[in-house]
């Protein structure tokens, strides 16, 4: 394929989709961080840090020097929300104005409360796209049959992407609601912290499922208060993920959700996880405060997670309220 195609941030997710790209590209270039890593992958052909068992193609090429993108037609984002804003300045030095910038983050930026397409569209106008679906980074490495929604405002630029995403076991689904993809992919790791905090708690499973289906609910209120499409909630990046990292261990939200039921505390920052619901927790009850929308499951990660309010307690209050 003649497009040149640029991954930044080689970590679980953009290393896996540089992976399947390379079967559609001549070469696929992953922007790294560490000079170490980019070594180890361009002498050893592995990912030491992330993937030290999955060999990855010949054609992907690491660099560490964000210049070398200048040739690329699109450009994956595959770094974390908090990351993007300053990734994006020093991009705009290298880039041209007609790249595509595609964001495959599900955070939002707080005190902005604005989305990730948000910030590309300050620094690239409006030439993005929004990928997400239940996409475990793990799966899609080991190229196991997975779905993806992409959206974004330019109908040739959604195309572009899916042609360098789409293999026989990748598969692309083009929806036409960029703010209701981007809102489901924040949503739902707000739903599956709450669902690992009642787990945590050993919450028996009828009210756990009950306080699912109300965070499913509330998503379609918030996507529409945004005027977004409540069937995007319907979609692989809303139902589809909502379902998928709320009740699976691989998630890592739902994962220190059951630790702060557990309340076993651990040091986020210097794990150096991905925590993004834990980030985009004030923004979504900003968010839902500014429309009106009263979310008992917003509320309660909130309680738990930001006011430190002891589980059983904010449990007791999202149950009193739910209906
Ligand atoms: N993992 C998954 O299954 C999925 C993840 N996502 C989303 O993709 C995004 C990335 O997640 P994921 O790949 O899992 O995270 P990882 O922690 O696995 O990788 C993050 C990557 O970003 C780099 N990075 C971290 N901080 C910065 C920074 N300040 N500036 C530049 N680069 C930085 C890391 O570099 P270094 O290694 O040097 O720290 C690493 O390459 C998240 O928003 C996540 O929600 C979406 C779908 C699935
Ligand atoms: O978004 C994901 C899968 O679709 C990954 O979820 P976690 O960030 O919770 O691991």
């Amino acid at each position: 394929m003649a497009l040149n195609v640029g991954v930044i941030g080689a970590g679980a997710l953009g290393t896996a989709i540089a992976q399947t790209m390379s079967e559609n590209v001549d070469e696929l270039l992953l922007h790294v961080r560490k000079q170490d890593l980019c070594d180890d992958i361009n002498n050893t052909g592995y990912n030491t840090q992330y993937y030290p068992n999955n060999k990855l193609n010949e054609n992907i090429k690491a660099t560490t020097d964000i210049n070398d993108l200048k040739k690329c037609d699109i450009i994956f984002l595959a770094i974390p929300s908090s990351a993007f804003r300053e990734t994006l300045k020093n991009l705009k030095e290298v880039l041209e104005e007609e790249t595509i910038i595609v964001t495959t983050a599900k955070g939002i930026e707080y005190p902005s409360l604005k989305s990730m397409g948000d910030l590309i569209s300050e620094y690239f106008d409006e030439n993005y796209v929004a990928l997400s679906g239940p996409n475990f980074a793990s799966e899609i490495m080991l190229n196991q049959p997975t779905i993806t929604n992409i959206a974004s405002r330019k109908a040739e630029n959604s195309q572009k992407v899916k042609e360098v995403l789409s293999t026989k076991q990748f598969k692309v689904k083009i929806i036409d609601d960029i703010k209701g993809i981007e809102l489901c992919g924040v949503l739902k790791n707000i739903n599956a912290i709450a669902n690992g905090i009642c787990e945590g708690m050993n919450i028996n499973e009828n009210a756990r499922y009950s306080i699912l289906t109300r965070g499913f609910k509330d998503t379609i209120e918030i996507i529409e208060s945004f005027g977004g499409n409540s069937d995007t909630a319907h979609e692989y990046c809303g139902f589809g993920d909502l379902i998928m990292t709320s009740t699976s261990s691989e998630s890592r939200n739902h994962t220190l959700g059951i630790l702060y039921g557990q309340r076993l505390v651990i040091d986020e920052a210097a794990s150096g996880i991905v925590f993004e619901g834990k980030n985009s927790i004030r923004a979504v009850r900003d968010i839902c405060e500014n429309n009106n929308i009263d979310s008992e499951i917003v509320n309660f990660v909130y309680d738990v997670i930001i006011e430190r309010i002891a589980p059983i307690k904010a449990f007791n209050k999202l149950w009193e309220n739910i209906e």
